[in-house]
């Protein structure tokens, strides 16, 4: 049909204030600022001696440097507290909605903007952070962005984007009982590869999608930056309305009306062209462990480390070599064999409420292993750290043996005190296993909360109940 558009474009064409030809200038609707890269955005522009566009577009608070224990001790070195300051007076300086770290809204971004109905269908989103890929899940076109960028977002409210492909991935298939969106999102970059989706927007359709929760297609949109996508990106259906509604952030009465009626509309037209098309299928997908130091490089549960003679291509084979030897593995081990020696569950990718409900559901009246120095549970933000509380949950994890933490990134990466020490093996919620990620020499295993949970219990990988 020669009128059907992709959601990509149909978000896309709203939002191009000017198009050059290889580039577009488009207008941004929200922008969430963090304290890691934005201080010198700021100081660009008080040099410049500008206004910013639109300061009600913004959202700002502090999530990756921050203390998730014992904060009114304040922060763990003088850059991460530099930041925080930073963060705090140029959201003073330019009367910006800023989160401080003892209110209940603050979190990690990604959390943060969706639960409070802040990250809406339709919409064109900012962040100086990779993983706002996460925000598509919404139906939102959410890019992340350098200092630069944000630089020109606070001055212009403008972004320049390269011209961009489009790639729809269809899940299809029936998902087993244990199997979660973290899988699918392994799973398919296991398939495809990290760089499958470069210089494109990636589209998750199909059944599966389709019968996801709010929180597990954040998950996948989450992952999709690990498969090189600029964005990633959701249709809008019942579950995105019903998930919106009563947000405190989320428009109301006849506004509400009208947009859930533009929202509805938000999804590509049978027939839309994509550059590229690729099909994932889940019905013999199983739960993943990485054993390497990219999101590709994961096996199922029952699955042994690939041997180096498995790699025919000489490239990947050397990369699977480098791997093993950081991770201190060696090729054929069974993947369930391995000891850890610290949990994470938590991150922009795995820390919302669902993925907690799950975690305590699968330790209750357990108690971590004796070889596990340190399991920590840290809640995407401090809503979501109430909800669970009001919940139980909180009793459920610290009876466990585990740590409850205030929201932030934690030991996603080592900018705070959360982090792995030299040779440490983590089973971990979050989204990158580069070398040094969690800690300088630390060991990641990326895997969803059940399996994090199950492995706390029984000090290696497993599933649930084989402990
Ligand atoms: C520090 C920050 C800019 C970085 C990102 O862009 O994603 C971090 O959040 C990450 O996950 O690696
Ligand atoms: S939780 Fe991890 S991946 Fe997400 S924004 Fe923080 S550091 Fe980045």
């Amino acid at each position: 049909m020669p009128d059907s558009k992709t959601l990509f474009e149909k978000l896309w064409e709203r939002h191009v204030v000017a198009d050059y030809k290889s580039s577009v200038l488009l207008y941004i609707d929200k922008h969430l600022v963090n304290e890691v890269t934005s201080p010198q955005a700021f100081d660009g522009i008080r040099a410049a001696g500008r206004k910013l566009w639109r300061a009600s577009s913004v959202v700002a608070t502090a999530d990756h440097n921050i203390p998730t224990l014992n904060r009114r001790q304040g922060m763990h070195d003088r850059a991460a507290q530099e930041q925080l300051q930073a963060l705090e007076e140029n959201c003073s300086q330019f009367d910006l909605t800023y989160f401080s770290l003892n209110d209940p809204r603050q979190g990690i971004l990604h959390v943060v903007a969706p639960e409070l109905g802040d990250t809406l269908p339709g919409t064109t989103i900012a962040c100086g952070d990779s993983h706002t890929t996460t925000h598509g899940a919404f139906a939102a076109l959410a890019f992340g962005v350098g200092t630069s960028d944000i630089e020109q977002v606070l001055a212009t409210q403008t972004l320049t984007v390269p011209k961009l492909k489009s790639l729809r991935v269809d899940i299809e298939g029936t998902l087993p009982a244990g199997v979660y969106a973290k899988d699918v999102a392994l799973g398919f970059i296991r398939e495809f590869g990290t760089d499958c989706a470069v210089g494109h927007v990636l589209e998750f359709a199909g059944s599966v999608v389709s019968g996801l929760s709010m929180e597990a297609r954040m998950t996948l949109c989450n992952m999709a930056t690990e498969a090189g996508a600029r964005a990633g990106l959701i249709a809008v259906d019942d579950t995105t309305i019903n998930y919106l509604q009563g947000r405190p952030l989320a428009p109301t009465g006849e506004q509400w009306t009208a947009a859930v009626a533009y929202w509805k509309t938000l999804r590509s037209d049978p027939g839309a062209r994509y550059d590229k098309v690729l099909r994932f299928n889940v019905d013999t997908l199983t739960p993943q462990v990485t054993w390497g130091t990219t999101p590709a490089m994961s096996v199922g549960i029952n699955e042994s480390i690939p041997s180096l003679a498995s790699f025919s291509d000489p490239a990947a084979r050397k990369a699977a070599e480098n791997a093993l030897k950081y991770m201190g593995l060696t090729g054929g081990t069974p993947i369930r064999s391995l000891r850890l020696d610290k949990i994470f569950i938590g991150s922009c990718t795995n820390s919302r409420i669902e993925d907690l409900r799950v975690a305590a559901g699968i330790v209750e009246g357990k108690k971590v292993a004796a070889n596990i120095r340190q399991a920590l549970i840290v809640p995407g933000s401090g809503l979501v750290k109430k909800q669970a509380e009001s919940e139980g949950l909180d009793k459920i994890f610290i009876n466990a043996g585990f740590e409850w933490r205030d929201a932030g990134c934690s030991m996603c990466l080592g900018m705070n005190n959360d982090r792995l020490s030299d040779g440490e093996r983590c089973a971990s919620t979050s989204n990158r296993n580069f070398e040094g990620r969690q800690g300088h020499g630390g060991r990641s295993h990326l895997v969803s909360p059940a399996l994090a949970a199950a492995s706390a219990i029984a000090g290696h990988f497993c599933l649930p109940g084989e402990y």
